[in-house]
This record gives C-alpha cells, structure tokens and sequence, in this order.
C-alpha cells in the first residue's frame, strides 16, 4: 500500500468525490461510519466519552461520530467545540447534531475540571489541514490533555503532527494518542521513526477512496499489512531435497556471547533453509551441538573458507569484534557477492571502518537498531532528518538498511521506503534482532529476493512473538526460545 503526501491525501478525497461521485458530506459520512466500526468493536459504550472537535472537516467527522455514538448507544457523551463557524461539512454536521451535548471548549477547562480516569478522549481538532505547528491557546490544550489519564484517540491524525512535514514537528505540542484511526493509507508521520511514537497504535480505515487515483499516485514510501504476506510464501515442494532451499553461512558468536549466534542459527534452520554451517569458536562446539545438533560447525580463524557452496550470509550475531573477527569479516565483505545479512557486532566494525563500504553492493542487507543506525551514520542523536539520512546512506553506498523498531522501515538501494508494524512489546528485548537476522537469512538462502526476505522474516518474527504472548499469557515473560518454537505456527498463520 502506497503511503501519500498531504497534497496526495486531498488530491485522493477530490479526485473521489468527483468521479465516484460522492458528495464530501457523504464521504464524510462514510468514514464516520469507519470509525463508528472501530468504536463499537473497541470501546465499551458505558466509557463516558470527550469529542475535542476543530473547525476544519477534522472537526466534522467528530461531530458525525458523535451522532453515530450517541445513536449507537454511548450516551456519555460531550462535545467540546472550538468555534461554531467552520467548513460547511463542519457546520453540515454541527446542525445535524443535538445542542445538549455540544459545548464551548474554554481556555482552561481541561486543566480546572474533573474527568472520571477511564474516560475517553477524542481528538478531532485537527487532521490532515494543520498547516503549521500548534500555537496559543491549541498548544494548551493538547498539553493539558496530554497530562490527564485516559484512553486517547486520534481521527486520522493526533492533532499536532503535519502528515509528511517531519522536520517542522514539535514534538511537546502533539496530541499523545493510544489508537489513531487513519483514513485509508497511513500518513508518512504515522510511521517515521521520529514521529510514530505519537500514533500509539495506528488503525487503517477503509472509507473507499477512488482506486485509481491510488493506482496512478507516485510516492517512494509504501507500507505493508500481513495481509501481503500470504503471496510471498513459496510452497515447500514434495519432491524436493535440502539442495533445493539452500545452505546458509553464519559467521556469529564468541565464547561470551554464544546465546545470540544459536538464537539466529535455529531461527535460520527454521525459516526453511536445507543447510545451515556455523563458523564459530572452536570452543563453543559443545554448547552448540547439544542446543542445535543440525548445525554444521566449523572452526574460527582469520581467513574465510571457501564460500562457493552457500546461497547467504549472516555476519554479526554474537561475533565480537576482535581483531581476527575483523580481518575475517573484511575479507568476506570483499569477496563475497552474494545476498548477505550484516547485523550487531558486524554493524560495529563498519561503522568502525568506514572505509569496508567501498564493497557495498545492492546485495547487502545492514540491520541496525537505533543505536547501531547512529553509529553506522556517525550521528550524536536521532533527529526527524534521520529517515532521509538512512536514504541518502543507502543510495550513496548502494546498499539495503532494514532500520528496527516498533515500527520497521526497510530503505532499499533506490531510496524506496517500505514501513512494516508487525512488531509486539514481547520483541523490545534481547534476542529479538539475532532471531530476525536468521531468519532473512535462511530466506535469502531459499532464493527470495532481498525484499521478500525482509517482509516475510519481520512477518514471521512478529506473529511467532504474538503467539508466544498469546501462549504465555504476558508479553512480559516471552522469551526469543519461546518465540523460535512459534515459528512454523506463524508460517501457517497467513
Ligand atoms: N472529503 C474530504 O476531504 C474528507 C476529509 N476528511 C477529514 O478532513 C480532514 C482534513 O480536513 P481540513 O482540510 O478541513 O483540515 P483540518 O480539519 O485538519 O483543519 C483545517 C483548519 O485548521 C486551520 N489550521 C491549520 N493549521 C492550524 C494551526 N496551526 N493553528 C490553528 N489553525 C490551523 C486551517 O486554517 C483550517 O481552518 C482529514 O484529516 C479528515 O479527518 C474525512 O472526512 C474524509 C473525507
Ligand atoms: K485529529
């Protein structure tokens, strides 16, 4: 799914409404009754419920779900409004809504006044209009509302954030949403690394706008659902042989720090790979044998073997960074031509030596945490530039960077975007990264593309962790193993 700029968004709505046709009332009807849906499955109609609505139409698709609450039986309700001259679908709806529940939103009400702590707010100021960043008594408002409890959500976008003017954000004047029920296709501010975190969680709603305006939009930013995960998966065949899903090379681990190397191995063994060798520490061969005895081991030294047997490769989990480890990694990133997965300690030494880059080629993937992504681009914190300096990274090196978080962006080699939000909480620890690292790898060594490889392991990563929390119970208490042994059930998932 393509993500579109703002200019895009309004394009989409005019472009609707003119060939559909569809009145913009009517289309505002339409996403009314999305978020109606989203309500009804989610929020609990005895919530007493608080409508912050604006005077542009952001505003009035508050005012209209306040209709369909209030006729859905959420009889809590109150509508607080900022003026009462607005766009004409605003004040369209202002009249078709009862007076008892309306309300002027005065300067320091949010602050003065009792709210009961399980109420709901909903912010319905401002959406895809804002033009600039919040001011005056607006900047109030979203600060007092950001200090009370509750649960918050957004229509279509938290009040405060410019859809795709990161750099102009300011992050303390931004409404802080739970939920943000966005219209159609996610807004490039929902899912930027610096700005995401606003969202909470981000729901996609479909209110029909025009396919082909879809269609025919250009944009290098696109996001994925799993529901695009299904057509990727290649079935395994009957008469097949472990030739046919290739051997993959690990080049992982360090007396100390064995754990990350065999979460990335078994997580590659069960992505689908045929073969899988571990080039290791001659003294972690017994540790290894008992956890993951279909390992091939192969003893560490500071040349690299022959590699012509392997389809990918996997460098960086648990390797340390000593330097036999270095002169081993530099050879290979040298020599090797093939799909190749640089991750943790592999990412350190680059960023260490610069100067390795000069091999890059389209066949690299660099899968770096925040952390790792500043030092890899020498930076001292992540700004809202970050995204377009990982752009520039990659395009100036020709290589693949998969940026980790809660919300994932993969920028290919021409600068194109792909966001992914697969993830869970039970991910936000250690072992997480080792086990995503395997599994693209041994996608790689099946022959999916460097694409596909990245969407189906964060895919299969972040469903096997669903079905771990579901499992256990808590994402508290899931554990990379227990997230390994939901692999194949996450396979069978999509
Ligand atoms: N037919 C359509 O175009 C549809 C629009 N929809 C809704 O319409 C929204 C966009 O509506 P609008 O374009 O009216 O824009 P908004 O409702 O986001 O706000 C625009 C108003 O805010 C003012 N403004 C902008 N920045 C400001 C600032 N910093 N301080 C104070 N005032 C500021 C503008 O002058 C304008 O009056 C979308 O986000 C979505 O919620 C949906 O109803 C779907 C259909
Ligand atoms: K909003």
């Amino acid at each position: 799914m393509k993500i579109l700029s703002i200019s895009q968004t309004q394009a989409a709505d005019r472009y609707t409404i003119e060939h559909e046709p569809i009145a913009s009332l009517d289309l505002m009807e339409r996403a009314a009754q999305a978020l109606l849906v989203w309500f009804l499955q989610n929020i609990d109609p005895a919530r007493p419920i608080v409508l912050l609505c604006g005077k542009g139409n952001n505003g009035g698709d508050g005012l209209a779900l306040a209709r369909l609450l209030r006729a859905n039986g959420y009889w809590d309700l109150r509508v607080f409004l900022v003026d009462h001259k607005g766009s004409p679908d605003f004040e369209a709806n202002l009249d078709r809504l009862g007076k008892d529940i309306l309300q002027e939103l005065l300067q320091d009400q949010l602050k003065q006044e009792h709210f009961p702590a399980d109420i709901v707010w909903v912010d319905a100021l401002f959406g895809s209009g804002l033009s600039r960043v919040l001011e005056g008594r607006y900047a109030e408002w979203i600060y007092q509302i950001n200090e009370r409890s509750g649960t918050k959500v957004s229509i279509d976008l938290p009040s405060g954030l410019m859809g795709d003017a990161i750099a102009q954000t300011d992050l303390l004047r931004v409404f802080k949403a739970d939920y943000t029920l966005t219209f159609q296709y996610p807004k490039l501010a929902l899912v930027h690394p610096y700005t995401a975190a606003l969202a909470g969680q981000l729901e996609v709603l479909d209110i029909g706008l025009h396919p082909d305006y879809l269609q025919s939009a250009e944009s290098s930013y696109s996001w994925m659902s799993l529901a695009d995960i299904q057509s990727i998966i290649k079935p395994r065949k009957k008469h097949s042989y472990k030739g046919d899903y290739g051997h993959a090379y690990l080049l992982a681990g360090s007396p100390n720090t064995m754990g990350a190397a065999l979460i990335a191995a078994e997580a590659c063994a069960r992505s689908g790979a045929g073969l899988l060798s571990l080039n290791t520490a001659k003294e972690t061969f017994r540790a290894c044998n008992s956890r993951l005895p279909e390992l091939m081991l192969q003893e560490r030294s500071s040349h690299a073997p022959n590699l012509e047997a392997y389809k990918a490769i996997l460098c960086g989990p648990g390797l340390g960074q000593d330097e036999g480890v270095n002169s081993l990694l530099a050879e290979l990133l040298q020599n090797w031509q093939g799909p190749m997965v640089l991750d943790a300690d592999a990412l350190n030494l680059i960023a260490k030596n610069p100067s390795y880059l000069e091999w890059a080629n389209e066949n690299w993937i660099l899968t770096p945490h925040p952390g790792e992504f500043k030092r890899l681009l020498g930076l001292n914190q992540l700004g809202p530039d970050q995204l377009d300096l990982g752009i520039e990274y990659c395009r100036k090196h020709q290589l693949n960077l998969l940026l980790k978080g809660s919300i994932s962006v993969f920028i290919e080699s021409d600068g194109h975007c792909t966001f992914y939000d697969f993830g869970t909480s039970a991910l936000a620890k250690g072992g997480s990264g080792d086990l995503l690292a395997g599994l693209i790898c041994g996608l790689l060594a099946q022959g999916y593309t460097i694409k596909d490889s990245v969407s189906l392991g964060l895919a299969l990563q972040g469903r096997a962790a669903q079905l771990a929390e579901r499992e256990l119970g808590s994402a508290h208490a899931v554990l990379s193993s227990d997230i390994l042994k939901q692999i194949g059930k996450a396979y069978a998932s999509f």
